[in-house]
C-alpha cells in the first residue's frame, strides 16, 4: 500500500534545551532567613540567621540534585560523594545568583541582606571579600538564568570527589551538562563562540571561593561563636 509520505520536516534540533528548561522549572523556592525576633540584635544573632539560612538550604539543594537529568541514576553512593563534595559550591553559586543585581550587599535571603560593614562585624569579611570577587565576575558577563542553572549542576558533576565508584557514569552526566550548555551558547549566543568556554574557565574561581568559605566556617567553628548544625557540621567534615 502506498505509504502516506508524512512531511518530511527537519528533525525539531536537538535542543540540549531540554535539560536546561527542565534545571530552570526545578529551582527551588527562594529560601528566607528567619531571624530570632526575640534575640537583640548582634553579631551572634547574624551568625545564628544566618547558619539556619545554610542549614536549610543545604537540605533544599539535597533534594534540588534529585532533578538533574542524570544524577537519580548514579549509585547512591556517588550520588552523596558528589553532594559532599560539590554542596558548597553550588550554595555559593546560589547566593552569587541573588547578589547579581547588587553592588556592595551580598544577599543571603530575599530578607536577610548583608553589606561589607555587616559582614566585617560578623567575622565574614574573608567571606564577604571572596564572594564579591565572583559576584564581579558574573556580574561582567552577564550571567544568564539558563547559564547559573547550568553551572550549578556541573559544579556537582564536576566536583572532583575522590570517592566516586561509577567514574564512567559521572563522566556521562558531565557531558550531558556540557553539551546541554554548548546547545543553548550555540542558539543563544552565537556571536560569542567562546562563551562556553568563558563559563568553564570559571569554576576555578569557584572552587577557590568555595574553599575560602569552607575556611571562615571552620575559623568561625573553632571560635565557636556559634553552634553549627549537624548536617551542615557532617557536610563540613566531609571538605576537610
Ligand atoms: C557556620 C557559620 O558561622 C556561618 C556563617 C555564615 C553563614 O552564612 C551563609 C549563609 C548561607 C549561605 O548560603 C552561605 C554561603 C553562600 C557562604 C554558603 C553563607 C553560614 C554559616
Amino acid at each position: 500500500a502506498q505509504y502516506i509520505k508524512t512531511p518530511s520536516s527537519k528533525p525539531a534540533k536537538s535542543t540540549g534545551n531540554k535539560v536546561i528548561s527542565h534545571l530552570l522549572l526545578m529551582e527551588p523556592t527562594p529560601v528566607f532567613a528567619m531571624p530570632d525576633p526575640t534575640a537583640p540584635e548582634s553579631d551572634v544573632k547574624t551568625l545564628m540567621t544566618l547558619c539556619d539560612l545554610l542549614n536549610r538550604e543545604l537540605l533544599i539543594m539535597i533534594g534540588w540534585a534529585k532533578h538533574i537529568p542524570g544524577f537519580p541514576s548514579l549509585p547512591l553512593v556517588d550520588q552523596i560523594a558528589l553532594l559532599q563534595s560539590g554542596w558548597m559550591e553550588i550554595l555559593v553559586l546560589a547566593v552569587v545568583s541573588r547578589s547579581l543585581a547588587f553592588a556592595e550587599e551580598l544577599v543571603f535571603a530575599g530578607n536577610f541582606l548583608l553589606d561589607r560593614g555587616q559582614c566585617r562585624s560578623a567575622g565574614l569579611l574573608d567571606l564577604y571579600s571572596a564572594l564579591q570577587q565572583l559576584i564581579g565576575k558574573y556580574q561582567k558577563m552577564g550571567l544568564s538564568p539558563e547559564e547559573l542553572v547550568t553551572l550549578k549542576a556541573m559544579a556537582l558533576a564536576n566536583s572532583d570527589s575522590g570517592h566516586v565508584e561509577n567514574v564512567e557514569a559521572v563522566q556521562r552526566l558531565q557531558d550531558g551538562l556540557h553539551e546541554a550548555l554548548q546547545e543553548y551558547e550555540g542558539s543563544r549566543h552565537p556571536q560569542d563562540p567562546y562563551r562556553t568556554g568563558k563559563l568553564l574557565m570559571t569554576l576555578p574561581l569557584l572552587r577557590q571561593t568555595a574553599s575560602r568559605a569552607i575556611h571562615c566556617f571552620c575559623r568561625l567553628h573553632l571560635e565557636s561563636r556559634v553552634p553549627l548544625h549537624k548536617l551542615f557540621l557532617e557536610m563540613l567534615e566531609a571538605k576537610m
